[in-house]
């Protein structure tokens, strides 16, 4: 069956849920604040105690290390953390892609150089993506990417991930508080409401 499914997932917030995101399908997820979107996000990734298994491409979640889980489903959070000196040593150094990536997202190789303590939020933003798809994710899970973006910025991110997706056939569980952009790019639309997932009202203006 291939993709991304969950099954009985839950915590002491939300489930069990069951989802299934095929390969290449983009499955958007809102909901009013504090329902748990971010809290189901870091449950597939495995990051919080929680019940219920996962599946990347029917290998199940407990049958690999917890790094290597992590890596394959590609958690993009709200907010990215970063360390050390420069951009350049969260990338690495050689990946093919890599200088075609920065320009789609604005930037120039110089970024490289930049110290981290000089990034705007929207320079966080963008590089996290681009740092995250250097791991080469076999699904994504996109917590509000490009909810700091002007409209220029947004169309970029938005692109690259439009890419990415297309070239891996990725599935995308993408949790956006732009009905616009859940219109415009999600496949399907599901909302959170008392701890079970259902889709989304047709016009949610
Ligand atoms: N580590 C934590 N421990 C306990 N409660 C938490 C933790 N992280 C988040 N929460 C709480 O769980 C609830 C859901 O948080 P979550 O971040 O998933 O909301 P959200 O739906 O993503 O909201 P928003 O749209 O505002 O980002 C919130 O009430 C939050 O305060």
């Amino acid at each position: 069956m291939g993709g991304l499914r969950v099954q009985g997932l839950g915590n002491a917030l939300f489930g069990p849920i069951d989802l299934a995101v095929g390969g290449g399908e983009r499955v958007f997820l809102s909901g009013p604040s504090g329902c748990g979107k971010s809290l189901l996000l870091r449950a597939i990734a495995d990051l919080d105690p929680h019940r219920g298994e996962a599946w990347l491409d029917d290998v199940p979640r407990s049958r690999l290390p917890a790094p290597l889980w992590r890596r394959r489903v590609g958690l993009l959070p709200a907010e990215s953390a970063w360390w050390g000196e420069s951009v350049g040593e969260h990338l690495p150094a050689t990946h093919p892609p890599l200088d075609d990536w920065l320009s789609v997202l604005g930037f120039g190789p110089e970024v490289l150089d930049w110290p981290v303590a000089r990034l705007s939020t929207g320079e966080r933003q963008r590089l996290a993506l681009l740092r995250l798809l250097a791991q080469s994710p076999r699904a994504l899970l996109l917590d509000e990417a490009t909810a700091n973006l002007d409209p220029q910025n947004c169309a970029r991110v938005e692109g690259l991930i439009e890419d990415y997706r297309a070239a891996h056939r990725t599935p995308v569980l993408w949790v956006s508080h732009d009905p616009a952009q859940r219109r415009r790019l999600g496949d399907r639309r599901l909302s959170i409401r008392d701890g079970r997932l259902e889709p989304e009202d047709i016009d949610p203006s």
